[in-house]
């Protein structure tokens, strides 16, 4: 197998391309891509690294040669929040940036399983879609936002909360990638029980928890590392299933039903030809119910916006 990664020599893509060196499975390639030149140096650092995954960097203004053959590949091109800024501020730059590797990507690589990472995701997701669909290679199946950050940050808060292990909590969280759109639910996690304080509290922690790290980092950039390990495990997951390892269930942000919004974040079950399921969300309760209806707005605008960017 072949996992490209676009916009490997950034914050995430150097974390992520560490963690699929050392996890991906013996004889798999790791196709590393970037603008900035530095990007075959960093393939040539991995590559000193004792596992049978071969790694190969390419800069410069063509991803073609990266994502020839590739069947997974992940984006992370672009810019990164600031403080002060929301994710929907990064619109002006990144959604350029995605179109134009998705047009490379259906070029070359028109059966890949695609997972977009580049924020602000609940748009960068429906570019991709329709940049894929004027080129007629559109799968719904096999394009997906990664938001497994949101997963993992819930599964820490949740276990910090309650007094778990972290590795034990499985939270889904549905609805979109930034603010409001982000809906863990609480009441669905096996034995264990909030107040209905502690699930107002613990939701705006996670629709915030972005915001926290970009803080934190005062001025230097958002999430990468634990985004490196979100989409080592999405990613991770992604090859397994192509691999044939079945029942891979994972949350992300992709087209469904349209019961909610065109793209939301649910439970899928993974295969070989990418999405094999669109899982039940299962029954919320009131707290919850509210928090979705409320975020749908939001959410679809954020959809049209990416629609509009291609179409209009
Ligand atoms: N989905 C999610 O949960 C998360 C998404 N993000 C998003 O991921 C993106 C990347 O974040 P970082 O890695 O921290 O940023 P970064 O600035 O460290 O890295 C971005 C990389 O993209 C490269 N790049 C820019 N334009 C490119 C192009 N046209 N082709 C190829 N490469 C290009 C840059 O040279 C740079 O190496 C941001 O948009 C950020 O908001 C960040 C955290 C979580
Ligand atoms: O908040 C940001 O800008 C980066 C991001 O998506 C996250 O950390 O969830």
């Amino acid at each position: 197998m072949k996992l490209a990664i676009l916009g490997a020599a950034g914050g995430i893509g150097q974390a992520l391309a560490l963690l699929l060196k050392n996890q991906l499975p013996s004889g798999s390639e790791l196709s590393l891509y970037d603008i900035a030149p530095v990007t075959p140096g960093v393939a040539k650092d991995l590559s000193h690294i004792p596992t049978d995954v071969k790694v190969i960097g390419f800069a410069g203004e063509d991803p073609t040669p990266a994502l020839d053959g590739a069947d997974v590949v992940l984006i992370s091109a672009g810019v990164a929040r600031k403080p002060g800024m929301d994710r929907s501020d990064l619109f002006n730059i990144n959604a350029g940036i995605v179109r134009s590797l998705i047009e490379k990507v259906a070029q070359t690589c028109p059966k890949a399983l695609i997972g977009i990472i580049t924020n602000p995701v609940n748009t960068t997701v429906p570019i991709a879609a329709e940049v894929l669909k004027k080129a007629g290679v559109y799968d719904k199946n096999r394009l997906f936002g990664v938001t497994t950050l949101d997963i993992i940050r819930s599964n820490t808060f949740v276990a910090e909360l309650k007094g778990k292990k972290p590795q034990e909590i499985e939270v889904t969280v549905i609805g979109g990638h930034s603010g409001v759109t982000i809906l863990p639910l609480l009441s669905q996690i096996p034995a264990v029980n909030f107040t209905e304080r502690e699930a107002e509290e613990l939701t705006k922690r996670i629709q915030n928890a972005g915001t926290e790290v970009v803080e934190a980092k005062a001025g230097g950039g958002s999430a990468t590392l634990s985004m490196g390990q979100a989409a080592a495990r999405f990613g991770l997951s992604l090859i397994h299933a192509l691999n044939g390892k079945e029942n891979i269930i994972e949350c992300a942000y992709v087209e469904g039903d349209g019961e909610y919004a065109r793209f939301f974040a649910q439970p899928i079950r993974l295969g070989k030809n990418g999405i094999e399921e669109r899982l039940p969300i299962n029954i919320m309760n009131t707290f919850e119910k509210n928090k979705l209806e409320n975020m749908l707005e939001t959410l679809n605008k954020d959809i049209k916006l990416g629609e509009d960017f291609i179409n209009k």
